[in-house]
């Protein structure tokens, strides 16, 4: 594999984590986890709560830190957890604030039964200059388990041999 590869996560209980980190060993990426200044409270009712309304004002939170060579990668990987039937804020701050055109963006998510929800939509949006190929969705209690189905999509979309 000679393109360079980024896997971009985002995660708050630890589920997209684990996805990222399984594409990042069969792929050797490198790999780069998304996160917001202030992190989101652990309660979940008031995570929901407030993921709710930040979904809502379209806000984007800041982001502790950027990619450097962004422009040095071909494919970025993006992973992130389906909050409220699409990308948490976080993400969609990351991918207003690097240069996707001409990339090739992957998505991949877990969730709770919303599959990808409408994130693949908001992300086009958000990238217009930008690929981006059909996404894995794994549900949430199911990714310590999900080694074969990661490496059978990763063959799918030509990522590994
Ligand atoms: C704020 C919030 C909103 C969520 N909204 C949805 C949803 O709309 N559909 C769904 O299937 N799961 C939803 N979930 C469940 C998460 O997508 C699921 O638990 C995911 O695996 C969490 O990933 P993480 O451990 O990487 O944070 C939501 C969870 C949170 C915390």
């Amino acid at each position: 594999m000679n393109k360079k590869i980024l896997v971009a996560y985002f995660s708050h209980s630890g589920n997209t984590r684990e996805i990222a980190i399984q594409i990042h060993k069969n792929i050797g990426s490198n790999i780069f986890e998304i996160q917001s200044v202030n992190p989101y409270p652990s309660e979940y009712n008031e995570v929901v709560e407030q993921a709710k309304q930040e979904l809502q004002s379209g806000y984007q939170p800041e982001l502790k830190t950027a990619v450097k060579d962004m422009k040095s990668y071909e494919a970025v990987f993006i992973g992130y957890p389906n909050w409220w039937g699409t990308i948490p804020r976080p993400v969609a701050a990351f991918l207003s604030k690097h240069d996707f055109s001409g990339k090739t963006i992957v998505p991949f998510c877990t969730h709770e039964g919303s599959r990808l929800g409408r994130s693949i939509t908001d992300i086009t949006r958000l990238c217009p200059q930008s690929t981006v190929l059909n996404g894995l969705a794994v549900r949430g209690r199911e990714v310590k388990n999900a080694q074969n189905e990661v490496s059978e999509w990763l063959r799918k979309i030509g990522m590994i041999e």
